[in-house]
């Protein structure tokens, strides 16, 4: 079975959409990432078009982080690029287009930071070198607290807050910075169904103001709910389409099959990489 490996906004485009083509937020040509000797992406094409949520999906180990890390210029590629409106990823990011918001292990929720002070991190790139907070600052922090619906818990320490309002916050950082690119990785993790309601109803809101999203998640069966288009992911795309093709059973196995288990890397044991080799 050959993978789908359009890569392309033009494949999610949907049937008898005939408006003129966009511009991407975001296109990525031929990218490789390696870590050493692991190959972490492998030749990934991939646009994502303003407004627009995109799901994305892969095992554990499939390169999403490391995706999201080349947007975000935070590491370098092997080969190809990354563009973001234009940029290079690391002068976009230092211009706050792209706003990220962590796994939640990756966050220090011991951390003495009130639910403000992490919404106002979103406004470091537009201060000056001493970060004096403006009164424009404030006003946009203020809002975005009132967007996520923190306003209420804007002084508590941000781990004191429920799974769910711990990625509001983050998300209000975003909105705080006018971040054109929100990226969240794995944001529905450890979150009840009515806060996920709420986070997707936000950025349902951000999307239709033109913001690009994406999420990566392992909720597969979520996926169909908030995705315009899903990517999938083992190293490679294997498709970029719809969250109906991105879950068809022979694309699940290509990404989630025999041999799910075994790294990743150039020189695979014996049987190892299988279905990364398969969907070559
Ligand atoms: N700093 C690093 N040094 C060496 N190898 C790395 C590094 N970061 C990631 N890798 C490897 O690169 C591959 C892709 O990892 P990545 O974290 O991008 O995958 P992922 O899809 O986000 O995984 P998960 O779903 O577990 O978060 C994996 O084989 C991983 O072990």
């Amino acid at each position: 079975m050959a993978a789908e490996t359009t890569g392309s906004a033009e494949a999610a485009r949907p049937p008898g959409n005939t408006a003129p083509q966009q511009v991407p937020a975001i296109r990525i040509s031929d990218l490789s990432v390696r870590y050493g000797s692991v190959v972490a992406l492998d030749g990934v094409d991939l646009e994502l078009l303003p407004g627009r949520i995109c799901g994305l999906i892969g095992m554990n180990g499939s390169g999403k982080s490391t995706l999201f890390k080349s947007i975000m210029g935070l590491v370098t590629p092997t080969s190809g690029s990354v563009s973001i409106h234009g940029l290079d990823p690391a002068r976009a990011r230092s211009r706050g287009i792209v706003s990220y918001v962590p796994q939640s292990e990756d966050v220090d929720w011991d951390f003495p930071i009130s639910v403000r002070e992490v919404a106002m991190t979103g406004r470091y790139g537009r201060q000056n070198f001493f970060r004096r907070i403006r009164s424009q600052d404030r006003a946009a922090v203020d809002s975005a607290l009132e967007r996520v619906g923190l306003t209420d818990l804007a002084d508590r320490q941000i781990g004191k807050l429920s799974g769910g309002q711990r990625k509001r916050a983050f998300v209000a950082r975003g909105i705080a910075q006018g971040a054109d690119i929100l990226l969240l990785d794995e944001p529905f993790a450890g979150v009840d169904k009515r806060s996920e309601a709420t986070i997707l109803a936000l950025l349902r809101d951000l999307a239709d103001q033109g913001t690009t999203v994406l999420i990566s998640t392992h909720d597969l069966s979520a996926l169909p709910d908030f995705a315009d288009e899903a990517v999938l992911l083992m190293r490679r795309i294997l498709v970029h389409g719809s969250a109906d093709e991105a879950l068809r059973p022979e694309q699940l196995a290509l990404a989630f099959g025999l041999g799910a288990d075994e790294p990743l890397t150039t020189s695979p044991p014996s049987g190892a990489g299988s279905d990364a080799e398969a969907a070559r």
